[in-house]
């Protein structure tokens, strides 16, 4: 990580941030649940291997084992495809020069400010993997849907987080649906419900929303709060009423290690636009390839 920078495409792709504002401007407005979809997309990359665009690859016939979609975990995963494209218009820009890895950084980084967030300043020079995990690692990378307090204070101090940059990015929960497949643990067995800060009203909405069974509930969703296309501080307020719509999100205003920091976000939205930006930086700049590790992928769903 200390070997990427922040001025790494000045001489080689000098548009390139430009580039990706303009797709995602575009984007955006034919589809305004996208920034949600790029944003966790971004994390779910991160987490496995690093930030090497490693997610995007489509490695399909024989080897279909080899792509990450393949894990359930993946589930609800969008706008791959999304990356890829904007990374063709920037190789007859730059051709040869740009990773899709920082692609997906930038356009991450574009859907927290078109979605009224803060606009963040990232770090470049992130290189592309060329070899594929296998699914069993990751499923072990990505957290369950039910993680709590404990299991995510780990998963982000080994990203060198600190509590409050925890709490700040978990806050990506602003935005964007959790699909009722992900719920029915949480609604329907009453081992895992212990400890949450549910109100009752909002569960039974859930409820409603989520019915008991597998039918379905890789249809229906529920908003993750109720301003999913808006990067705002109602995630904090929203948890803190008892409305957190998973166990994370609803643990958190109930720890006393996490709590003071849902408090202080809940009022504090500049609080929290500060404390995510540098979150940010740190979950994409974890364990990245850079200078000649890896390589520059032509095409982002394939190897070269
Ligand atoms: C480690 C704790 C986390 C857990 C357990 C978790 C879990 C989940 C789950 C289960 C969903 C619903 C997916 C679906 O049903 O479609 C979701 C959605 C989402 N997550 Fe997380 N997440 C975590 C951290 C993060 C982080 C660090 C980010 C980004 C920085 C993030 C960004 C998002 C976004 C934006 C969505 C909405 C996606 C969409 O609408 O397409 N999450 N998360
Ligand atoms: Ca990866
Ligand atoms: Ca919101």
């Amino acid at each position: 990580a200390g070997l990427l920078s922040y001025n790494f495409y000045d001489q080689s792709c000098p548009q390139l941030e430009s580039i990706v504002r303009s797709e995602l401007r575009t984007l955006s407005l034919t589809d305004p649940t996208a920034p949600a979809a790029l944003l966790r997309l971004l994390f779910h990359d991160c987490q496995v291997q690093g930030c090497d665009a490693s997610i995007l690859l489509d490695l399909n016939g024989v080897t279909t084992q080899y792509s990450e979609m393949a894990s359930s975990k993946n589930f609800g995963v969008r706008k791959r495809e999304t990356i890829s494209l904007i990374k063709s218009t920037v190789e007859t820009m730059c051709p040869q020069q740009v990773s899709c890895s920082d692609i997906l950084v930038l356009a991450a980084r574009e859907a927290v400010a078109l979605s009224g967030g803060p606009r963040i300043d990232v770090p470049l020079g992130r290189r592309d993997s060329s070899n594929p995990p296998n699914v069993g690692f990751v499923d072990a990378s990505l957290p369950p849907a039910d993680i709590g307090v404990d299991g995510v204070l780990k998963l982000f101090a080994k990203k060198g987080m600190t509590v409050e940059e925890t709490v700040a990015i978990l806050g990506a929960h602003t935005l964007g649906v959790t699909h009722c497949s992900n719920l029915q643990s949480r609604l329907y067995n009453p081992a895992t419900k212990q400890g949450y800060a549910v109100n009752p009203g909002f569960e039974n909405t859930l409820k409603i929303s989520c019915p008991l069974g597998p039918l379905a509930s890789k249809i229906r969703f529920v908003e993750n709060d109720v301003t999913s296309v808006l990067f705002d501080n109602r995630y904090y307020i929203s948890s803190m009423n008892g409305r957190g719509v998973l166990r994370i999100d609803s643990e958190m205003p109930l720890d006393f290690r996490t709590r003071p920091f849902v408090e202080k976000f809940a009022i504090n939205q500049e609080a929290f636009f500060q404390a995510f930006s540098s979150a940010f930086v740190k979950l994409s700049s974890f364990e990245v390839l850079t200078g000649n590790q890896g390589v520059i992928r032509t095409r982002c769903n394939a190897l070269n």
